[in-house]
């Protein structure tokens, strides 16, 4: 209860109080002069007068009394929203004998809904909130086409899951509800964020991918080739399709409460930015040397297809199908590899013979699967090594849990590179495969986001990010 409620609540008891009193004087009042009457009255001169006002304050009396019982009732059942919830005494009040600082903070989540635009609906979400032990710290309205999307930041007590958030937001009315944690770094307001994933996009230590989570909350990102009619950027409420940085369309999806045209736009110039960085800043380029040759490493983009090609065509045919089994390489997967920004891909170069190895991460559900190949001509000179080295640390910083990798059985080099970078056999995938697996260091992996990619093997031409 604010403040204010409990003024007002105060002043409403002071006023029946008053009442209350007025009514039982006025009834002693009548009840005094008809007991005096009588009495002053002989026997057999008794007057009508004297019994009606005595009957008359009784009545009055009565009648306070089933008013007040009335009213107490009608108040009980109108506060009946049930009290606050705190679980495993976690909650916002102190623990006996701590102060309020020794609390833990309870967990933040963001509740997004679309409700009609109706007077009292927030009212009515946040009393079904309140009965969680929900604390909302920050409310966004967006408009919609045919409603609004609210958007809460709220406290609620340890335990309380989303699916009782969202069916909360349900019986307040909404639709399309979800709820997912948050971090406390969120509660800062929407341009602060903006312009805090901006920075990020600019100094590198953010992609694209991860910056549209940032503002729009867990979504699936796929890429695809820009659609031959219509236009490359749309909007709807379901999906969101924002040009690729490196080319293609990104399709955004969430599960939930709709996208909103703010969200749209917002998305729109971070795409824009991220074009631009890429335009503007060049890769970064590091020095190493392997075996006393000076090598250059770096990521590598769109702008890099036709010397991946040519990379490609000077690797013999056994390298290649050790590479990439039986999946034929040609441009158009080579061009995914490079423009989706949904994988990483890592080459390395000498000053005189173009690239001599490159190599592949790709992001999925909360892992990612690596792969590599060294030219004929540069093989044993611990490139391989030093690659798969790059690559782990690559996945490390977008905060995947572990790195995979699948290999043939009979790929004895690839086996001993992989053991040197710490992978360990978990199994074989298929008959005559191996698959090899380490986890990273990433602290921060079993909250980040999840990645799933479809790679274009299910036919769709599709690379997807959640
Ligand atoms: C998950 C996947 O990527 S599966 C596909 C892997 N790619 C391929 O097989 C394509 C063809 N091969 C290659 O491209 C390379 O040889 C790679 C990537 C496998 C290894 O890269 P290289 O630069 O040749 O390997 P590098 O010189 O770093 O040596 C790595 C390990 O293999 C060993 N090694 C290298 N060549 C040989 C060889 N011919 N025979 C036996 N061991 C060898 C090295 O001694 C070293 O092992 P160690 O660390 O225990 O000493």
């Amino acid at each position: 209860m604010t403040g204010r409620d409990r003024t007002s609540h105060g002043a409403e008891a002071t006023r029946t109080l008053r009442g209350h009193r007025e009514i039982t004087e006025l009834a002693a009042v009548f009840l005094a002069a008809g007991l005096v009457h009588l009495f002053t009255s002989a026997i057999g001169h008794v007057e009508q007068g004297s019994y009606a006002l005595i009957v008359l304050s009784g009545l009055l009396v009565v009648g306070d009394l089933v008013r007040a019982r009335r009213k107490r009732r009608s108040t009980t059942t109108d506060d009946a929203v049930p009290p606050p919830r705190h679980r495993g005494g976690t909650g916002p009040t102190a623990p006996p004998g701590g102060s309020v600082e020794d609390v833990a903070p309870l967990p933040l989540w963001r509740l997004r809904v679309s409700m009609k635009d109706t007077p009292g609906r927030l009212a009515q979400l946040a009393a079904r909130l309140a009965a969680l032990g929900g604390d909302i710290r920050t409310v966004h309205v967006h408009p919609t086409c045919d409603g609004v999307v609210d958007e809460l930041l709220l406290h609620v007590p340890e335990g309380v899951t989303a699916t009782e958030l969202t069916e909360a937001a349900g019986e307040a009315g909404g639709e399309r509800a979800g709820a997912v944690r948050a971090d406390v770094r969120e509660l800062d307001d929407v341009p602060t964020r903006s312009l805090d994933q901006a920075t990020n996009l600019v100094e590198g230590t953010a992609e694209l991918v991860d910056v549209l989570r940032g503002l729009l909350g867990r979504i699936e990102v796929r890429w695809s080739e820009e659609p031959a009619d219509g236009p490359a950027e749309s909007f709807t409420e379901d999906a969101l399709r924002v040009s690729a940085p490196g080319g293609g369309v990104l399709r955004l999806r969430r599960d939930g409460a709709a996208f909103t045209p703010a969200e749209f736009a917002r998305s729109r110039a971070m795409a824009s930015l991220a074009a631009a960085c890429r335009t503007r800043i060049p890769a970064e380029v590091r020095h190493v040397t392997v075996a006393g040759h000076p090598l250059m490493l770096r990521r590598a983009d769109r702008h890099d297809l036709e010397p991946v090609l040519e990379f490609h065509r000077r690797c013999s045919e056994p390298t290649r199908h050790q590479r990439y089994f039986d999946t034929p390489t040609d441009s158009a997967s080579l061009r995914r590899r490079l423009e989706s920004g949904l994988e990483r891909t890592l080459v390395v170069l000498t000053r005189s013979d173009g690239i001599v190895a490159v190599g592949n991460l790709s992001l999925e559900e909360d892992e990612a699967e690596l792969a590599l190949m060294v030219r004929d001509d540069w093989q044993r000179r611990g490139i391989g090594s030093m690659l798969c080295a790059h690559l782990v640390a690559e996945a490390e910083s977008a905060h995947v849990r572990s790195v995979r990798a699948l290999t043939q059985a009979h790929n004895t080099v690839i086996a001993r590179t992989l053991r040197a970078t710490d992978f360990g056999l978990v199994g074989a995938a298929e008959p005559g495969e191996w698959l090899w697996s380490r986890t990273t260091s990433d602290a921060v992996a079993a909250d980040s986001p999840v990645l799933t990619s479809s790679g274009g093997q299910d036919g769709t031409g599709e690379t997807g990010r959640r």
